[in-house]
């Protein structure tokens, strides 16, 4: 049975993330910064809970620290401040925990899976590609978790280490909450979706699922579009 940390694992993608694994026998173990969001989350067969910060050091440490073993290690954290984040202070804390907090998470995990031969998923984004509007630091740290996840796929590959990411296109979130109740945002999102719909958490556990698995044995390096086709347009 495969044991695997998710980050952000009882919010939006990263819950849908954990219940995929669950629900194929993986034991989970979802981490969040929130206790408010741990206390609300539906008790799971598969899925402990776990209190971590991504963006501190000994919070990350008390949960890898006693671990014997880790198969893989799914990086969904993160934050988006849209509006705010030219303000410096608040440009640096996205960047602390979309791309700092990845990479903190990754070398924590490092020995683990080099020992398991085992796998990374970070989470990327369509702004992994392109700017977005009034979210600098969002769209930077996820440009940079892309180029993160291509640097730690070539290194690591010697000890037997897949690197990859999801970019996940327009999910039905809290995250997006903001942008499907602002008619002229979500229209323009929806024109250029081909499949016409936000996506569902499922569907992105549902790639990351086989990312981690012994199928995508000679995958790492990349960077997967699950997106509805918005980047083919
Ligand atoms: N929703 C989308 O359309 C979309 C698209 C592309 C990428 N993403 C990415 O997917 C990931 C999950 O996003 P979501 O839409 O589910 O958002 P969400 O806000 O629903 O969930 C984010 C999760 O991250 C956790 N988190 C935040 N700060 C943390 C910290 N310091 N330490 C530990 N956990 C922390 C939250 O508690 C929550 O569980 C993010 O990295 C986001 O950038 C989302
Ligand atoms: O651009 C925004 O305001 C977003 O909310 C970005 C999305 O959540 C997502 O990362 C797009 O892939």
């Amino acid at each position: 049975m495969k044991k695997v940390i998710v980050t952000g694992g009882t919010g939006g993608i990263g819950a849908g993330v954990a219940h995929c694994l669950a629900g194929v026998g993986c034991k989970v173990i979802a981490v969040s910064a929130s206790q408010a969001e741990l206390n609300a989350f539906p008790p799971q067969e598969g899925i402990e809970l776990r209190l971590m910060d991504v963006t501190d050091q000994a919070s990350v440490d008390a949960v890898f620290g006693p671990l014997d073993r880790l198969d893989g290690l799914v990086n969904c954290a993160g934050i988006l401040r849209r509006g705010d984040e030219y303000d410096i202070d608040v440009f640096q804390r996205v960047i602390d925990v979309n791309l700092v907090g990845t990479m903190r998470c990754c070398l924590a995990a490092q020995t683990l899976l080099a020992t398991s031969k085992g796998s990374i998923v970070n989470t990327a984004s369509m702004l992994s590609t392109f700017g977005g509007p009034l979210v600098p630091a969002y769209s930077a740290s996820k440009g940079g978790v892309s180029q993160l996840t291509k640097s730690l796929a070539g290194e690591w590959a010697d000890d037997g280490i897949r690197v990859n990411a999801i970019a996940p296109g327009w999910i039905e979130t809290e995250m997006t909450q903001g942008l499907r109740d602002n008619p002229e945002r979500a229209e323009g999102i929806m024109a250029r979706t081909p499949m016409k719909r936000w996506g569902k958490t499922s569907e992105v556990g549902a790639l990351v699922r086989w990312l981690l698995s012994e199928e995508a044995s000679f995958v790492t390096g990349s960077v997967y579009p699950v997106d509805g086709g918005y980047l083919a347009m």
